[in-house]
């Protein structure tokens, strides 16, 4: 079975109602993706399983998105080389400022590549996995190019009902 270059890790279902958009924009791009609950705190076995095992798998890069004590991005990348993009996922309590501190303040030597709080940085972290992954396939830099094109021909000039 051949494993697709994006691992989309989160820490519960009930992160994927934003992570859907990072498969979405994905989906859009036509790059292959898997998808996986893995949570440091309550699987963690589960993690150091799929971490320790992600690149000779043959998965590129790892996006991982978690909530509140969001320590699932930080310990995927210490346990693995690839590139991994976090997402801060919105929390109730602390409307995922909590998620986007524990996630982004990470101790110089382990990057995680941090992005947005939300549906913003689920979008951007497909995009910018698709930037990485364009590096070495000109047929995906192309796609990515022409999605860009097609963004910015949507973009109004003016917009409707001005108040
Ligand atoms: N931050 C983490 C981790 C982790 O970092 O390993 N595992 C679960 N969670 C987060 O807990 C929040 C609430 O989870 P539940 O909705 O299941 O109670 C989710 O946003 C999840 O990412």
């Amino acid at each position: 079975m051949t494993v697709p270059p994006v691992a989309i890790i989160m820490g519960s279902q009930s992160d994927w109602d934003t992570m859907r958009h990072t498969a979405e924009t994905l989906d859009a791009l036509a790059i292959a993706h898997d998808t996986r609950i893995v949570s440091a705190h309550r699987t963690p076995e589960r993690l150091y399983a799929f971490a320790t095992g992600a690149k000779s798998a043959g998965f590129k890069v790892i996006i991982a998105g978690a909530g509140g004590a969001a320590h699932l991005p930080g310990m995927t990348a210490a346990l693995t080389p690839l590139p991994v993009f976090g997402v801060p996922v919105e929390s109730h309590a602390l409307r995922g400022v909590d998620s986007l501190h524990s996630i982004v303040q990470m101790p110089a030597g382990i990057p995680v590549g941090t992005l947005a709080i939300g549906r913003s940085g689920a979008v951007n972290a497909a995009l910018l996995a698709a930037a990485v992954l364009a590096l070495s396939d000109p047929d995906l830099a192309g796609r990515l190019e022409a999605w860009r094109s097609r963004q910015t021909a949507a973009v109004a000039e003016r917009p409707q009902n001005p108040a």
